[in-house]
């Protein structure tokens, strides 16, 4: 559905994306993440054909973004990080104005705005002008517009932004849905919102491509390491330098509120030799659990790693 080839954009002397190389199949769910600045913005751009790249290539189904953004456009709904609406018409008018202008005859327009409607649950704000709307309704109409046509791509660029936590559910299950009948691709700097929503993960970081696979292989990528929490009642120090001499444990951090944070080598099941090492200092053992890394921690892991180069 999209391939990207070597596609890099300067703004001025500003390299907001270096070659960037990365595809999506159809049916595809792909979260396109990345801390601020990081280029997300931009390659939407150039994917819904609203800049040009300053080099390489990028195509959906097979139409190049640029010199045959016509046709490329057709296959794609789009969902700006800021929607243009028109606060003086009506959603129904709104909707109906986009129509027209995807070439929509009258019809098919009627059908189209009465779908996209029902699809983002607009039923009772059809009349209202837009000027009135909620922050949540706005969005809802920008993704409404983004389906007229039934494009099978949805570029969706930070959906939930600026919206309330009721309000961002609501705009991950309407997504949710979506995916069902449509490639999306959306970009996202809030983690959770990625894997819960993506089956692939693009991890961007100045502008360039850090990782890409999904939320499960990321995590599972992370090291041959194994986390796990402790909460002892015993003498801090003690207690920390007794946990570090148990084979296997690579690292001890004390929390703040008096548990402790380990690091093990998978190799060894360290848990047993650490029950038993608190228990023969007769220290209280109130809890031992192990945990799982997140893609929080992926991608600051990697985000952080990337040193600037100049
Ligand atoms: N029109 C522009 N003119 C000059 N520089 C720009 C322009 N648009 C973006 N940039 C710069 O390009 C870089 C990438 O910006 P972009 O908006 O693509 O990032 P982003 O990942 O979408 O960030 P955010 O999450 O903050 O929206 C940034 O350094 C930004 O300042």
């Amino acid at each position: 559905m999209i391939a990207v080839r070597d596609l890099t954009k300067y703004y001025g002397s500003i390299a907001a994306i270096q070659q960037l190389n990365f595809e999506v199949a159809d049916g595809e769910i792909v979260g396109f993440l990345g801390p601020n600045a990081a280029g997300k913005t931009t390659t939407l751009k150039i994917l819904a054909g609203y800049m040009p790249p300053t080099s390489g290539t990028a195509s959906v189904k097979g139409y190049d973004c640029i010199s045959q953004s016509l046709a490329a456009r057709h296959c794609l709904g789009y969902l700006p990080e800021n929607v243009p609406l028109y606060p003086d018409l009506t959603v129904a008018q709104f909707l109906d104005f986009v129509a027209q202008a995807k070439g929509l005859d009258r019809s098919q327009r009627r059908l189209e705005v009465d779908r996209a409607v029902s699809d983002c649950s607009l039923e009772e704000v059809k009349q209202t002008l837009i000027a009135v709307l909620s922050k949540g309704f706005r969005q809802r109409v920008g993704l409404a517009q983004a389906l007229l046509g039934r494009p099978p791509l949805l570029i969706l660029d930070e959906p939930t932004i600026g919206l309330d936590p009721a309000q961002i559910v609501e705009i991950r299950e309407l997504i949710r849905q979506l995916a069902g009948e449509h490639t999306v691709i959306l970009s996202s700097h809030i983690l959770p919102e990625v894997s819960q929503l993506c089956q692939r993960v693009i991890i961007i970081n100045r502008g360039q491509i850090v990782a890409s696979d999904t939320p499960a292989n990321l995590t599972n990528q992370l090291g041959r390491d194994a986390r796990l929490h402790l909460s002892v009642k015993g003498p801090t120090s003690e207690v920390e330098a007794a946990l570090k001499a148990v084979r296997g444990v690579k690292t001890v951090l004390s929390e703040a509120d008096g548990s402790f944070s380990l690091e093990a080598d998978l190799d060894y099941e360290v848990r047993p030799e650490l029950a038993r090492c608190v228990v023969q200092h007769g220290w209280d053992l109130l809890e031992l659990k192990t945990q799982e890394f997140t893609l929080e921690d992926v991608f600051m892991n990697l985000v952080t790693e990337e040193k600037p180069t100049d």
